[in-house]
């Protein structure tokens, strides 16, 4: 069942990625047609891993009727029976927890400690989607004579995934745990940059139980991604990744009027008032920049930090990122890995350059890193960056860097970093550190953002919703609401007199 040869669980450098990555009807499978290969990296060694074999409008075709012929047998299973095989699938993920781990981080550049919370996380979301399968109810309604109707929440049919490369094995499970447990099947597609670990997933469902088909991945770039959405099968497209392409995956749904869940990038604001804990607050600037090398969807970027306390912050923050731990992404102590390719760390890199042109002050960081390691010297790393003497104009504060790049920007009053907090046409996460409960409150109410944080920043537990404002996209992942946008709601009026007919 295992992808890849582990030949070493201690370090990089060693992982073969031998196996098919593309699934459905069930199994791995080996496409005919091989061209257009594209070379996969090992982000911590910068070695190719394996070549992905992009799905064309035939294979598509084969999966998405794979995922309507399982949708026939799934969608009539009692929610018990549902909630019987993920609960099973959160227990192999458990079990296997440790493998797709190591897959995940090899495949992504990202700390193995921090993998291991993604596979937590994806388990969790699959073990309370679970819990809502037997959940699936609507609404009775009285009507006059003792007519009534009621309503009934049913799936959608096939939905389409398609993520991004930053979460990859925990995107698939966000997405696939809400829309099984609905009734529907689904066709992911995982980024081509790091395809390796959703097939795990596909195994793992197949092994617990699903119908054959249920959950089925194609690899693919955009061509790939094109299909799926534009396929006449498919109910419902949804997405990770960045506003552009989230703008694309709209439009494309909307040629089928097929409803879209978007969840897209940030430039999100975390304020940091005087009166805050500040060994807490600066533990909250951490996790809100350099988790996943900075790369994460909802980072708090833009950290506005109250004028008085803006020396004490910007030493004790600049102290604890210079004590970051890069290195090897498989080793224990590691707390920052590679960036996920080449071009992305240049983009990182350059982001920073400007920064410098446009008048930011670099405290530490912003350099490209080279481990002492041999192994590791292609590597894509670089070392974690603070940034003082920021402006709300600069290019850093506005535009999402997607990397180990902390802005730091100062302010007098409330009403100002509001207003400036909110100056964005992006609205994914927003925190707020102080210990004035009534000032955490009034200032959250005022930020236009659809994941707020008091007083921590980055976590995002599976029973609550987590999703964007303005243009960081629509719908919601995890929590109850999430039922909501992977099923429809079907009104039936029934009628115990007789047909009272104006004709
Ligand atoms: N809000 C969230 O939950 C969340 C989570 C993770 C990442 N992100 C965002 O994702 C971005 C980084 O990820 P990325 O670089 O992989 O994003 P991206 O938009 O380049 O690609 C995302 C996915 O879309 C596919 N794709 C690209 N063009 C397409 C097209 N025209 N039609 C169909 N599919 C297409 C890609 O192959 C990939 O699978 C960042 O902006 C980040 O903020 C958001
Ligand atoms: C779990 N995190 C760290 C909040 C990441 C959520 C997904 C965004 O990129």
């Amino acid at each position: 069942i295992c992808v890849v040869d582990m030949m070493t669980s201690a370090s990089s450098g060693t992982m073969q990625i031998k196996d098919p990555l593309n699934f459905w009807g069930g199994r791995r499978v080996e496409l005919s047609d091989v061209t257009g290969l594209e070379p996969v990296y090992e982000p911590a060694t910068g070695r190719v891993l394996c070549q992905l074999q992009p799905c064309k409008a035939a294979q598509v075709d084969e999966a998405v009727r794979s995922a309507c012929s399982a949708f026939s047998a799934w969608r009539k299973m009692a929610g018990m029976e549902r909630a019987r095989v993920m609960l099973e699938t959160a227990r192999l993920i458990e079990k296997r927890r440790e493998d797709i781990a190591e897959v995940e981080v090899v495949n992504n550049g990202k700390s193995i400690t921090e993998a291991r919370l993604d596979v937590d996380s994806a388990r969790l979301c699959i073990e309370y989607f679970a819990g809502l399968a037997t959940n699936m109810s609507g609404q009775h309604v009285q009507l006059p004579g003792g007519s009534f109707a009621y309503t009934r929440r049913e799936p959608l049919g096939v939905c389409v995934g398609i993520g991004a490369w930053n979460y990859p094995f925990q995107i698939a499970a966000w997405k696939s745990a809400p829309a099984i447990a609905c009734g529907n099947s689904m066709v992911f597609k995982p980024s081509p940059v790091t395809p390796v670990s959703a097939v795990l997933l596909a195994e793992i469902y197949a092994q617990a139980g699903v119908p054959e088909g249920l959950f089925n991945v194609v690899q693919g770039t955009q061509e790939t991604g094109t299909l799926l959405c534009h396929h006449p099968s498919v109910a419902k497209v949804s997405f990770t990744g960045s506003v552009p392409t989230g703008k694309k995956i709209m439009e494309m749904a909307s040629k089928g009027v097929k409803p879209v869940t978007l969840e897209l990038g940030g430039k999100s604001p975390l304020i940091i008032f005087e009166d805050s804990d500040l060994e807490n607050a600066v533990r909250g600037a951490l996790m809100a920049n350099f988790l996943s090398q900075g790369q994460v969807c909802s980072n708090g970027t833009r950290v506005f930090v109250h004028r008085p306390i803006l020396p004490q912050f910007l030493t004790e923050v600049v102290r604890r990122t210079k004590a970051i731990q890069i290195g090897d992404p498989l080793l224990e102590e590691t707390r920052m890995g590679a960036l996920v390719s080449r071009p992305h760390l240049d983009k990182v890199l350059g982001y920073v350059e400007q920064a410098k042109k446009e008048g930011a002050r670099v405290l530490c960081g912003g350099e490209p890193f080279t481990p002492a390691d041999p192994k590791l010297r292609n590597g894509y790393y670089m070392t974690p960056c603070v940034l003082d003497n920021c402006t709300d104009d600069m290019t850093c504060v506005r535009e999402e860097i997607f990397g180990p790049v902390m802005s730091v920007l100062t302010f007098d009053t409330e009403v100002d970093v509001l207003q400036r907090a909110n100056d964005t046409t992006m609205g994914l996460a927003a925190g707020v550190f102080t210990k004035d409960i009534q000032r955490a409150h009034r200032v959250i109410e005022n930020l236009q953002a659809g994941s707020c944080f008091i007083n921590n920043y980055n976590i995002t537990p599976v029973e609550v919703p987590f999703g964007g404002y303005k243009a960081s996209g629509i719908g919601r992942e995890n929590g109850q609401v999430t039922v909501e946008f992977y099923s429809q709601l079907k009104t039936v009026v029934v009628e115990m007199g007789d047909v009272d007919s104006l004709f």
